[in-house]
Order: structure tokens, then sequence, then C-alpha cells
């Protein structure tokens, strides 16, 4: 992906705001060739390298980079286009239109197991992409998971604005996610490996069982406090209809020591997740043999 420097405006329309974070805006925008929409995050570059505004160039073109590294897969964002000017740089990325996750569990409080793990295994099998690519995302939560397109199922994940590919002689530590859903080893600025999504994940499939955040405590340190204590427990009041099977997938990711925690390929050949698995494979595959060969 080459970085176009003419003025972005030239090619698409602006419209209106998706959402914004720290140093990044996200704009609904169409291009103007095609009439296809796209979300462009615009996100400002430092003024100066002791500037605390904005992001360093590098930091920025390193989630293009890892996007188009990632790219193409059904569960990852793509990644269109980037443009540069004096003040940031534009990342035109899919548009995912079905909302956040995250707002799809508050409208409906809690999930079935069956639909919380259907959520679950196309989490798995997006970050089952990046680990083979030695790329770890780092802030794995509910609002960087989004539905492609409202009432339906299929989710993308967003927002690889602090993920890293792993280099093995650089561990990196000096990065940091949101604190509800981090792993202890971030607590501890311990090197983060790719075992540090794994205990995101059990994070997010704990609220998707039950609306409620294993470690979330009234301030951050209290958070930090749980989490580094693996101070968890499965309240009675939200999980008395779940399955032992649910409650151990979950249990083998809210593990301290990141080396013993569940890999991904762990979770994909988990029971509570693999009958899925062989379903939807077995579909696929059915769909195959039963389709007559048409002979031309
Ligand atoms: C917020 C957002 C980000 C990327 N694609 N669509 C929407």
């Amino acid at each position: 992906l080459n970085i176009i420097t003419e003025d972005f405006e030239n090619f698409y329309d602006i419209q209106d705001d998706l959402g914004s974070g720290q140093f990044a805006v996200v704009k609904r925008v169409r291009e103007l060739n095609t009439g296809h929409e796209f979300a462009a995050k615009f996100v400002r570059k430092k003024k100066c390298v002791a500037g605390r505004r904005g992001l360093k160039r590098e930091e920025i073109l390193r989630e293009a980079d890892i996007l188009s590294e990632l790219a193409p897969h059904r569960n990852i964002i793509t990644l269109h286009d980037i443009f540069e000017n004096k003040h940031e740089i534009i990342l035109v990325l899919e548009l995912v239109g079905g909302g956040e996750l995250f707002h799809y569990i508050a409208e409906k409080d809690t999930l079935s197991e069956e639909e919380a793990a259907k959520f679950i295994l196309q989490i798995l099998e997006g970050v089952h992409h990046m680990h083979e690519k030695n790329i770890v995302h780092l802030d794995l939560k509910p609002e960087n998971v989004m539905l492609l397109e409202k009432n339906k199922t299929q989710i993308k994940i967003i927002d690889f604005g602090i993920s890293r590919k792993l280099q093995p002689n650089e561990p990196t530590k000096e990065t940091f996610g949101t604190p509800e859903f981090v792993a202890p080893e971030v607590i501890a600025f311990e090197p983060v490996t790719l075992a540090t999504d794994m205990w995101s994940i059990g994070v997010i499939t704990y609220i998707l069982l039950s609306g409620a955040s294993p470690f979330l405590g009234n301030t951050n340190q209290e958070t930090f406090n749980n989490i580094t204590q693996v101070d968890y427990r499965f309240d009675e009041e939200f999980f008395a209809n779940t399955s032992d099977l649910a409650k151990d997938f979950i249990q083998q990711l809210f593990v301290k020591n990141p080396r013993q925690r569940a890999t991904v390929v762990d979770c994909l050949n988990h029971p509570w997740i693999k009958p899925r698995r062989r379903k939807d494979e077995e579909e696929r595959r059915n769909a195959q043999i039963n389709m007559p060969s048409f002979k031309s």
C-alpha cells in the first residue's frame, strides 16, 4: 500500500462520525469514483518529538503495516487506502456497519451459550490468524469486536492501534491496554506475549455469558489488584445456568502464568467450542459433497 499525499477530499466525501478515541476520530466516508462507503480513521501526528498530543508517524504506520499483513481474513478489518498530510495520517478502513458486539450484548443483556460460543469461535479464528503471524492485538474487548451487518452474526476485529509484531529478541513491554481487559503481565510491566490476548478473550467470554465484568473494581487500582491476584468468581446470580464446559473454558484463560494459559489452538479444540467447528465445517463440507458436480 503506498501513502497518498494528495488531498483526501479529492477522493472521498466525508459523512457522519462513527466514533472517536484518544488520538483518532473515525468518520463514514464515500469514495467519489466508486460510491463505496468506508470508515476513515483520522490519526493526528505529533507536532514535535516532545509533543504529548498525537502519535509518532511510525506508530500510526505500524497499524497499517499489520492490517496489510493480516488481510484478508473474514474476521479482521481490511485496510483500503492510506493518506498523509502535514497534520494527520488517514487510514481508510472497511466499513463495518453492524455496531459493536458490546451494544448487541447490552440490548440482549446476556446471550445463550450457543450464541456466545459462536461469537467466541469467530474471535478465536481471527486471533488464530494473527497469532500464526506472531501478531498480538493487545486491546481485545467487546468495543473492538464489531458485527459486519445488523442482525447478522459475522464479526470483525477492529482497532489494531496498539497491536505488535512480536520479535523474539525484543521483549515488548511499554504498551498498555484497557484496565478491565489486561492480563497480569501487562500490569506487572513484564513482556507481553500471544498469551496476553488469550486472557482478554477470557474476559470477553465471561462478559458475553453473564453481562458482568470479572475483575472490574470501583477504581483502576482495585481492578489491577483483582487481576494480579486472579480474584474472580462465577457468581451464582449470573452463572447458575452456565455449563461446566463454559466455566472450564474461561478458567483455562484466567491463568496468571502466561506459559500455562490456554493458547488459541487449545481454545479452538476446547469441547465448549469444538462441536460448533465440526458442525460449521461439516455443513461446508456437505455443501460441496451434496452439490451435484455440473458436467458441462
Ligand atoms: C468504527 C469503525 C471502524 C472500522 N470500520 N467501521 C467502523
